[in-house]
C-alpha cells in the first residue's frame, strides 16, 4: 500500500479542524500563527513550543556540573557556557504524546498531557547521550556530542540525570493518569535498554550470523517502544479506554520501525547537510543495520560482496563500493518497502482507537513525516 493509499479518504484537515481537535492552536494563544506549512512541520513546530519552558524548567532544576552539560547537548549553549540558538531534535516523541492527547481528548487533554510530553523527551535525550557514548558517534544534530566535549562518564551521568527527571516530573503531576504514565514509561525504559544491548551485542556477530528477524525485533524495543509509548501516554492522559491505549501503542511502535528503517536508509543514502552526521557513518562503523541485514540475507551474489567487504575494517576507498551493494543485493528497497508495510499497520492500528478521520489526522500526519523525512 502507498503512502498516499494508506491515509484515509477525505483526510485533508484545515487549519480550523487542526485547532478544533488542539493539535494546533493559532497566535490567539501566542503559538504559531494559521497553518501556513506541511501539517506535520506545524505539528513539530507548535509542540517544540509547548514543551520547551517544561523542559529548559526540569533542566535548570539540575546541579550546575549536570545543567552545563545538558544545555550544551539540547543546543541551548555552546561548550563554553555561551547562549547558542539551540538545537533540540525534531520533537516526534513529545508530538505524539500531545497529538494523541488531542486526538482522543480535544485540546484540554493536550493541554493536561505537557508534562507526560516532557517526561518523554527527556527519556528520549538520555537514549540519544548514552547511544552515542556506546556508538562513539561524534556528531549528532549538527554539532560535536556530548561525550566528545565533556567526556564519558559526564555524559553517561547527564544522562542518567535527565532519566531521573522524567520520572519525578510524572512523579509530581497531580493528573489521575500520572501514576499509570510513570509505571508505562519505565517499563519502556527497560525496553529500551534491552533493544540498545541486543543491538550491541548483533554488533560482535560476524555479518553472516545475523538474522533480518532478530534485527527487526531489536529495532522494535530500541526505536518503536518510545514512539509507542509517547502515544499510549497522551491515550492514558485523555482518559482513552484500555484497548485504544493498546492501540495507540501499537500505533506508534509499527510507525517507530518504520521510522527506524528510514533513518537506517538515510545513515547510508542520506545527505549529510541534511542529517548533521558526516556520510555512510554507519557503513563505516560496519554497523548492521536493517536495509545492510536485509542485504546479507538476501541470497543475492551482491551479498557475498557485501559480508565480504563487513569482514575487513572500513576503508575510505569502499564505502561507496559498500552502499552499492547494499542496493544491488536489494536492502534499499526492502527497507523502504517494509517502512510502508509497517505503516500500513500503523494506520490499523489508529482507525482501530481512532475512526473518525478528522481526530485521526494529526497523529497520520506525524506517521507519515517520519517515512518522509531527509533527517
Ligand atoms: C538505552 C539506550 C541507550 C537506547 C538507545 C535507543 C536509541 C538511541 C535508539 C535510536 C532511536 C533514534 C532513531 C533516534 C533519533 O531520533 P530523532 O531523529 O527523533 O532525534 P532528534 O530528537 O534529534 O530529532
Amino acid at each position: 500500500m502507498t503512502q498516499a493509499q494508506a491515509r484515509p479518504a477525505g483526510v485533508r484537515p484545515s487549519t480550523e479542524t487542526l485547532e478544533r481537535r488542539g493539535s494546533i492552536t493559532t497566535d490567539r494563544d501566542g503559538g504559531p500563527g494559521p497553518l501556513d506549512g506541511p501539517e506535520a512541520a506545524v505539528i513539530l513546530e507548535r509542540a517544540r513550543a509547548t514543551v520547551d519552558p517544561e523542559l529548559r524548567a526540569a533542566v535548570e532544576s539540575l546541579p550546575a556540573s549536570l545543567r552545563r552539560i545538558t544545555r550544551y547537548h539540547f543546543g541551548w549553549e555552546h561548550a563554553d557556557g555561551t547562549p547558542a540558538a539551540g538545537n533540540a531534535g525534531k520533537a516526534i516523541r513529545p508530538a505524539l504524546v500531545l497529538t494523541a492527547a488531542a486526538a482522543i481528548g480535544g485540546p484540554r487533554a493536550r493541554a493536561a498531557a505537557v508534562r507526560a510530553a516532557v517526561a518523554v523527551e527527556l527519556v528520549h535525550n538520555f537514549t540519544l547521550l548514552h547511544d552515542d557514548v556506546m556508538d562513539r558517534d561524534a556528531t549528532r544534530r549538527h554539532r560535536a556530542t556530548a561525550w566528545t566535549v565533556f567526556g564519558d562518564a559526564d555524559a553517561i551521568l547527564a544522562g542518567d540525570a535527565l532519566q531521573a527527571l522524567a520520572l519525578r516530573l510524572l512523579a509530581e503531576d497531580p493528573h489521575p493518569a500520572s501514576a499509570a504514565a510513570g509505571a508505562r514509561l519505565a517499563d519502556c525504559v527497560v525496553e529500551l535498554c534491552a533493544g540498545q544491548q541486543a543491538d550491541t551485542a548483533l554488533e560482535k556477530r560476524g555479518p553472516g550470523e545475523v538474522g533480518l528477524d532478530e534485527v527487526l525485533t531489536m529495532a522494535e524495543a530500541k526505536t518503536g517502544a518510545l514512539l509507542g509509548c509517547a502515544c499510549a501516554l497522551g491515550a492514558l492522559y485523555a482518559g482513552a479506554a484500555d484497548e485504544d491505549v493498546v492501540a495507540l501503542d501499537a500505533f506508534g511502535r509499527e510507525a517507530g520501525l518504520a521510522f527506524q528503517l528510514i533513518d537506517d536508509v538515510i545513515g547510508i543514502w542520506g545527505d549529510p547537510g541534511h542529517t548533521g552526521k558526516p556520510a555512510g557513518a554507519d557503513l563505516a562503523a560496519r554497523k548492521k543495520s536493517l536495509p545492510v541485514v536485509a542485504a546479507l540475507t538476501s541470497g543475492d551474489p551482491a551479498a557475498a560482496e557485501l559480508a565480504a567487504l563487513y569482514e575487513v575494517p572500513y576503508d575510505e576507498e569502499d564505502l561507496q563500493r559498500t552502499a552499492l551493494a547494499v542496493e544491488r543485493a536489494g536492502g534499499r528497497d526492502w527497507a523502504q518497502a517494509q517502512a510502508a508495510e509497517r505503516m500500513a499497520r500503523a494506520m490499523q492500528e489508529l482507525a482501530r482507537a481512532v475512526p473518525e478521520p478528522e481526530e485521526a489526522g494529526g497523529l497520520l500526519a506525524l506517521a507519515e513525516f517520519v517515512t518522509r523525512r531527509s533527517n
